[in-house]
């Protein structure tokens, strides 16, 4: 999508992107970890859970758009998923 986020993709005012984990307890691994970033972030992705493949959205509601937040986020979910080798 941008520069440092090319497994994002933007619609609208969201960003998108799949994780294919190696199986699906690492999947939920990958999503648990992703909460406690969300939580100390304050902010939360839509997470859709199907078998072993995530689809996360990001967008900021409060905002009615994108910000900052999206794309900090983004990059730690691409750290978390790089870490289960998704
Ligand atoms: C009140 C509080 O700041 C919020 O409702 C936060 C929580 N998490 C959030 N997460 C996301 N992705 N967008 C928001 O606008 C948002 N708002």
């Amino acid at each position: 999508m941008s520069e440092n986020l090319p497994e994002w993709r933007r619609e609208g005012d969201e960003i998108r992107r799949t994780i294919e984990a190696p199986d699906f307890p690492t999947a939920i691994r990958i999503v648990d970890e992703i909460a406690v970033k969300a939580e100390e972030l304050n902010h939360h992705p839509d997470i859709d859970i199907r078998w072993r493949t995530l689809h996360l959205v990001l967008t900021t509601h409060d905002a009615g758009g994108l910000t900052d937040l999206d794309f900090t986020l983004a990059a730690v979910i691409d750290d978390i998923a790089a870490k289960h080798g998704a």
